[in-house]
């Protein structure tokens, strides 16, 4: 494997795109707009630039690392790529509208990988005409920092894509765990109902959100309280994976707080928006009063 297209240059994407690129590989990050590409790359030298401040890389290093990615808006360079990783946003209709095209653009060897955070493998890999060759590749945020890839399996999903994505994530540096592809897999089948009922403890006044996120961070050593790592996730990405959940296993344990509904539906969506649980501005992070 030596080219690979990352697909969506948002939080997750610009991150696969920056490990990718530091194993090696040449990269392309396309995104809707070039202000989106922009905005993407400008995120990873961010990061670069840190790394090479603290004495973690070089300047060179940081160079070659930004030469192999190559930002842009049209579609058609993933005809020459071995891999597509996709990272739009959580949207079925929108993921499989982009499947069906890639799978017209590229040759029949070519891998498609999703890092979905709950949608059907299954289902998005039965658009194209590889579902052996297709796979979760779903990486956790933020991608440079976090350990874990968990690949996930599609009933059609080959044994020979399994071991080329596992070795692939072992090349980024990455720990692979393999799951089989049920509602949430398992990484949002366990997590997102914690983030959801710490929503519901503050929408049935239980506790502030401070309050809620302080219980979470020292009574149980959690790096992040739950509406301060739900407000980092997306709340839009929080509540497409509740949805998903609900409507997988038909279970109302898995109901969306309305308190999450109501803020997506207002344009809160957590960091990324500067405004969802915490308002986020040059004070830094002020929790929402309720
Ligand atoms: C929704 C899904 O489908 C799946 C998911 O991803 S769920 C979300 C999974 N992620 C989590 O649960 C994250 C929980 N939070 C954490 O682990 C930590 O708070 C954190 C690693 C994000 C930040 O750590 P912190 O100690 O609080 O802050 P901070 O000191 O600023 O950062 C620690 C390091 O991470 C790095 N970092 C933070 N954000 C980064 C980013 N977006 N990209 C690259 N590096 C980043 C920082 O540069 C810093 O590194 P150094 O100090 O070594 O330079
Ligand atoms: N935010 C998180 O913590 C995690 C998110 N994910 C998943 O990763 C995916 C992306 O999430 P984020 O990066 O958080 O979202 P984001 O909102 O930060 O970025 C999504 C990007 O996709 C772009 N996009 C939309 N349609 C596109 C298309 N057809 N072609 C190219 N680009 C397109 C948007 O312009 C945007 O830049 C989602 O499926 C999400 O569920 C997975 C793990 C963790």
């Amino acid at each position: 494997m030596q080219r690979i297209m990352v697909v969506g240059a948002g939080q997750m994407g610009s991150g696969i795109a920056q490990v990718a690129a530091q194993a090696g590989y040449q990269v392309y990050l396309r995104d809707i707009e070039d202000r989106f590409v922009q905005r993407g790359l400008g995120v990873i030298e961010k990061f670069l630039s840190r790394d090479v401040a603290k004495g973690r890389r070089t300047e060179e290093e940081k160079a070659a690392i930004l030469g192999r990615i190559t930002g842009t808006v049209d579609l058609a360079p993933a005809a020459q790529c071995d891999l597509v990783i996709e990272a739009i946003v959580e949207n079925l209709e929108a993921k499989l509208a982009l499947f069906r095209e890639l799978d017209q653009i590229c040759p029949e060897t070519t891998l498609f990988a999703s890092n979905t955070s709950s949608l059907p493998i299954t289902q998005l890999a039965a658009v194209t005409r590889r579902p052996d060759r297709f796979i979760g590749m779903h990486f956790m945020n933020p991608v440079p920092v976090m350990q874990l890839v968990e690949v996930i399996r599609g009933i059609a999903t080959s044994d020979e894509t399994y071991a080329r994505i596992r070795s692939l994530a072992e090349a980024m540096g990455k720990t692979p765990v393999e799951v089989n592809d049920f509602p949430g897999f398992v990484s949002n089948r366990v997590l997102m109902p914690m983030l959801n009922e710490a929503m519901f403890c503050v929408y049935e006044g239980i506790a502030g959100v401070e309050e809620v996120d302080t219980v979470m961070k020292l009574g149980m050593n959690h790096p992040m309280g739950p509406l301060t790592l739900a407000d980092f996730i997306g709340l839009d990405t929080c509540l497409s994976i509740m949805n998903v959940l609900y409507e997988g296993f038909k279970d109302p344990k898995y109901r969306p707080c309305p308190l999450l509904v109501q803020m997506v539906q207002a344009g809160y969506l957590g960091r990324k928006s500067g405004r969802g649980f915490y308002i986020y501005d040059e004070n830094g992070a002020t929790p929402m009063k309720r």
